[in-house]
């Protein structure tokens, strides 16, 4: 059975105006598991960075508590915090100058002081924390001089220095290509299992999170906090919980999201999958009838429609669209 490292009950947060309090969630109560990889998913604006905020203790809870290790965390000095909870957030103004070996070295800062004098052990953690995130061969290397993906490797073995027991991150992936996206990912879930930590990530990512997290948390507007293995999640249909609006769906079939389009009369027939393809680009088009049937053979790929031979779908489409 797995530690919960982090415990909110019944939390309810949001901002102070004046004297007027806007409450922005309400009545959570959730679990952070040390050893798995937590996603936390729901639209723009649901809350998501605030919950982050109450949960590394610099938004107090309107009601509710957050536990960290059984203790509340407002019990916690900011130098303990620090000791147990390190936090990955999104950082555009890093100083270019630093070295990533300097980036990691700061993680350091809660066990060495601000003297940043670091010992025989701060070394070795500095060394694990780089070899962890596969950086070892950029210590020398500027932060300037670095790609987006490399610098949240960075920021990421920074938050491992830090040796703490929860990793929270906000959006780790945003503004990186696809192939970084899912690296960062994976690493965080290799971390999560071979350091026991308690990881949280802040995401948009659905597929991305649906490969790789142990657990979702899917909050939205009013409902409570639900917490379930993704596959879980997505077999009982609560997943379309982040998709509230009646244009998108989730598809279980294919495990991605697609738009819900009146049922589709196209008569294409060849293989399955071809065949999928096609009757998105039409979608996508705009095409919503078809007069004829299609005939779609594969090696080499070829369409054949009302005795007309396409060797592409963008082919069909425009003869479809100009007609
Ligand atoms: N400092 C603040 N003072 C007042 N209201 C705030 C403050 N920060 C956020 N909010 C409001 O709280 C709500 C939730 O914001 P939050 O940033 O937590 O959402 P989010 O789910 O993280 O959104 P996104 O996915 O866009 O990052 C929004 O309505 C926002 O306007």
């Amino acid at each position: 059975m797995r530690k919960a490292s982090i415990i909110g009950r019944n939390l309810s947060l949001g901002y102070t105006k004046g004297k007027v309090q806007k409450e922005i969630l309400h009545g959570l109560d959730f679990e952070l598991l040390s050893g798995e990889m937590t996603c936390l998913l729901g639209p723009n604006g649901v809350g998501k960075s605030t919950l982050v905020k109450a949960i590394l203790g610099q938004l107090k809870p309107f009601e509710g508590e957050v536990l960290l290790n059984g203790k509340v965390t407002s019990a916690y000095s900011n130098e303990m915090l620090a000791k147990e909870l390190s936090v990955v957030l999104i950082e555009p103004f890093l100083p270019g100058n630093m070295t990533v070996g300097q980036l990691v070295a700061m993680g350091r800062i809660p066990h060495t002081g601000w003297t940043g004098k670091l010992e025989d052990r701060d070394r070795e953690v500095i060394q694990n924390a780089l070899s962890a995130t596969k950086i070892e061969y950029l210590r020398d290397e500027r932060l300037s001089e670095i790609s987006d993906g490399q610098r949240q490797k960075a920021l990421i073995a920074r938050a491992l220095a830090q040796d703490g027991k929860v990793m929270v991150l906000d959006e780790p992936t945003a503004h990186l290509d696809l192939v970084n996206r899912y690296e960062i990912m994976h690493l965080l879930r290799e971390i999560s299992k071979n350091q026991g930590k308690a990881i949280l990530v802040v995401t948009h990512d659905l597929e991305i999170a649906l490969e790789t997290a142990d657990r979702f948390w899917l909050l939205n507007c009013g409902t409570p906090l639900i917490s379930g293995l993704p596959e879980d999640l997505v077999i009982s249909g609560q997943i379309n919980q982040l998709l509230p609006g009646k244009k998108f769906h989730f598809s279980v079939e294919k495990g991605r999201i697609e738009s819900k389009t009146e049922e589709l009369k196209f008569d294409i027939s060849g293989p399955k999958i071809l065949v999928r393809w096609i009757s998105k680009a039409l979608e996508k088009s705009g095409v919503k009838e078809l007069s004829g049937a299609v005939e779609v053979s594969e090696g080499p790929f070829s369409l054949s429609y009302k005795g007309i031979i396409y060797k592409s779908v963008e082919g069909l489409l425009e003869d479809l669209t100009s007609s």
